[in-house]
């Protein structure tokens, strides 16, 4: 069953940069998707764009279908109602997302009191409930987040966007300012709860390792365009797209020490979304870029069995009817 399906979605900030440009994207219920790519390519915009979470002024386009349910034409109390129960999103730096002044077992009880209209008492066991599943003993309800370590405090956080029974997680950078252990043990954590409870996973990094580790299916960004898709483990190990190949290369195992992430053999930096370049958006940084890539713009087409890969040296034939099915098929 699908559980979202992203078709043609556009998200162009106040100031006028596009972040987003014509992603599609679709996962079925109890599947787990990754989202990489660099620092600005769109990832946390397309996060943020999938529970309408972005600031005001910001233009949204396309569809967003949860349970085939449109969240960008839907009234603000739906939207208010599926953020929680039907989807919900852990962000990096808890520390920040956590209220400083309220104790971590009144912050989960919130949205189990407004949104499941629970008993005080009933709040409060499934508050106990949820910190046991994420490895936390339910007397730390009563603690201050300021007491608790990074770790245990990215804990609370998936507690927080478990507690209203959602379907979906999504998950932005939720190991970034972990140590690497922490990081290993927060991923088993995500990696059991989604499997047990089957819900659906997006997990955005820009650490295709960690992501291939994790997911079953990867897309890659690049300047707000989906560049390359398909099974976790083949784009990580063998990337079709010249960008995916770099990104590969400077994530070649989980756990690697990569201090500043820049794709290795990749000169320059990411463009500005409000100045892309002409044609394809990635040329002047590609290694085997053609003359005809500042002209023409790549969409997305086969590059072998249930991938995609948006690029001029992808096979320009149209695929028979059998790739056709296995694309249709096993599209993220
Ligand atoms: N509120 C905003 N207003 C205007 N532009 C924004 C806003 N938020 C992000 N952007 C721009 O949109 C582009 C995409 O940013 P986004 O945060 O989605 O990228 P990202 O891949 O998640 O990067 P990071 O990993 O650093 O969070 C960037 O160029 C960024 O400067």
């Amino acid at each position: 069953m699908t559980l979202l399906e992203v078709r043609d979605l556009e998200v162009t900030y106040a100031g006028g940069a596009t972040a987003v440009r014509g992603v599609d994207l679709s996962l079925e219920a109890g599947r787990k998707l990754g989202i990489a790519g660099e620092s600005g390519c769109g990832k946390s915009t397309l996060a943020l764009a999938l529970l309408r979470l972005l600031p005001a002024g910001t233009r949204i386009g396309g569809q967003i279908l949860l349970n085939g349910e449109d969240m960008l034409t839907m009234r603000w109390g739906r939207v208010r109602a599926v953020r929680w129960a039907g989807a919900s999103i852990v962000f990096q730096g808890a520390m920040h997302s956590l209220n400083a002044v309220h104790r971590i077992g009144d912050q989960i009880a919130e949205p189990i009191l407004l949104h499941h209209r629970a008993t005080a008492a009933g709040a409060r066991r499934k508050t106990g409930e949820l910190l046991e599943q994420v490895g936390l003993p339910a007397a730390r309800a009563t603690a201050y987040p300021h007491e608790l370590s990074g770790g245990q405090r990215q804990r609370v956080m998936i507690a927080m966007a478990l507690a209203c029974d959602p379907q979906l997680i999504i998950a932005d950078e939720p190991t970034t300012a972990l140590d690497v252990m922490i990081q290993a043990q927060i991923l088993r954590l995500i990696g059991r709860l989604v499997a047990e409870q089957e819900l659906g996973l997006i997990m955005i990094s820009h650490d295709l390792a960690v992501l291939a580790e994790t997911c079953d299916r990867l897309a890659v960004m690049y300047a707000g365009r989906v560049v390359e898709e398909g099974p976790a483990r083949q784009v990580h190990e063998d990337a079709r797209h010249p960008y995916g190949k770099a990104l590969s290369a400077a994530f070649p195992r989980i756990g690697d020490p990569v201090s500043r992430f820049a794709p290795r053999g990749l000169a320059g930096d990411p463009p500005d979304p409000s100045a892309l370049p002409s044609g394809c958006a990635f040329h002047p940084r590609c290694p085997v870029a053609l003359e005809s890539c500042a002209d023409q713009d790549q969409l997305l087409r086969h590059a072998g069995p249930g991938r995609r890969a948006a690029c001029v040296h992808m096979e320009p034939t149209v695929p028979g009817p059998a790739a056709a099915t296995e694309d249709a098929r096993s599209t993220p």
